[in-house]
């Protein structure tokens, strides 16, 4: 095997921890000893050992002379962990194949800089695109201080998301829904707006088969008109209520709870500052948003420019009538300034499409 196959195999075991080690990257490590692999690991929850000291301990003496692939480039800085810049100099390996490099302002270059002054044969940029999209997430989170926006919205191939009655039920089909609810699986917090609670009173839970995480629930509704009878207030997941700085003090208490939460963030022009508000997410370590919607939600998120990937799902069914389309917002006026989108990959789930992009960003 070549250094892209033994990277590869780093890349597989980083990606079956997928959702599990915000929030820090998911890194995989493979140790190579002429030609056989010696030792491997994956970093696998945060403030738990990084994936180099894993495959290192799992090489033992047999590191000696060896080369190390790791996805990310070993860190340098004392977070909850040592750095693993030191235990791979120590380790005796000769040559460490580095997939990319680590933008965290405390590693930056450092590691792969420390290894090489230790007369270590450094390489990077093996299988970096790949090693990039894994860590999307984490990328957007470390770097722009903020949570990555997944916006996801289900619509007929005539492009509503409900009936002129509002009827919403259902468009898209069992698997393609149950896809959606490995979407919320992954997700740190899903969010949606006081329109889908009043339309739909979803529950925003994760329901699977083989049971899943739930994510934290965040609905915007600036001026608290949430039902106290809502589902999305029960207790089996954290909700958090967004509302504005003028929203009702009693309606808050009455509102707080065990697992409710209310945040209070400034507006604009009447709609909560999106940009406050994921900022106060990030705070609350939230680096995967899953936007559920509704059009109101997915157009303000357009507007403001904070989607970061999109999954629209077309189910092959036509409502016809008014009903509302998956974007409202302010929306652009000109087609030629339309959010273009890039990498697009498409999945079928039973007749239903399932299109992923991301907006490109010049
Ligand atoms: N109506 C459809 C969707 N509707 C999505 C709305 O957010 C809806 O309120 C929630 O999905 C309901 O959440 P819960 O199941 O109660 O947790 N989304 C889809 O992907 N397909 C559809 O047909
Ligand atoms: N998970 C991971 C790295 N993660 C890097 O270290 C930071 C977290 O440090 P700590 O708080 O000590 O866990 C994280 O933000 C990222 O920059 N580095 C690595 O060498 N290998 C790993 O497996
Ligand atoms: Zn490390």
């Amino acid at each position: 095997m070549n250094d892209q196959q033994f990277m590869k195999l780093a890349l597989q075991i980083a990606s079956a921890t997928n959702g599990r080690t915000w929030p820090n990257p998911m890194v995989g490590a493979v140790v190579v000893n002429n030609g056989q692999i010696v030792g491997m690991g994956a970093h696998l929850k945060a403030g738990e050992p990084h994936a180099e000291v894993h495959a290192l301990n799992m090489a033992g003496d047999k590191a000696l002379g060896a080369t190390i692939y790791v996805t990310l480039e070993p860190c340098s800085h004392y977070g909850r962990t040592p750095p693993c810049a030191d235990r791979v100099i120590q380790s005796g390996v000769s040559r460490v194949v580095i997939a990319m490099l680590d933008p965290n302002p405390l590693v930056a270059g450092q590691g792969a800089e420390r290894i090489r002054q230790a007369g270590i044969e450094v390489v990077t940029g093996v299988l970096e695109s790949e090693a990039r999209r894994m860590n999307e997430v984490w990328l957007t989170a470390i770097t722009k201080r903020r949570p990555f926006v997944w916006m996801k919205a289900a619509m007929t191939l005539d492009g509503k998301i409900a009936a002129r009655t509002g009827d919403s039920k259902w468009i898209t089909s069992e698997s393609a829904r149950q896809e959606v609810h490995r979407y919320r699986d992954q997700a740190d917090a899903i969010l949606v707006g006081i329109g889908t609670v009043l339309a739909d009173d979803p529950q925003l839970t994760t329901r699977l088969p083989e049971g899943g995480r739930s994510p934290v629930r965040v609905i915007l509704d600036t001026h608290l008109r949430i039902p106290e009878s809502a589902r999305v207030l029960g207790p089996e997941a954290p909700t958090i209520l967004v509302c504005g700085p003028n929203a009702d003090p009693a309606k808050i208490r009455s509102l707080q709870s065990q697992t409710v939460d209310v945040l209070q963030v400034g507006l604009d022009n009447g709609k909560v500052n999106l940009h406050q508000l994921l900022d106060q997410l990030y705070r609350r370590q939230i680096t995967l948003l899953l936007v559920e919607g509704g059009a109101e939600v997915h157009g303000s998120f357009l507007d403001a420019e904070l989607i970061d990937k999109v999954t629209m799902f077309v189910a092959p069914k036509l409502i016809g009538g008014t009903g509302p389309s998956p974007l409202a917002g302010n929306g652009f006026s000109r087609m030629s300034d339309a959010v273009q989108l890039q990498n697009i990959s498409v999945e079928m789930f039973d007749n239903d499409l399932a299109v992923t992009g991301y907006p490109d960003r010049q």
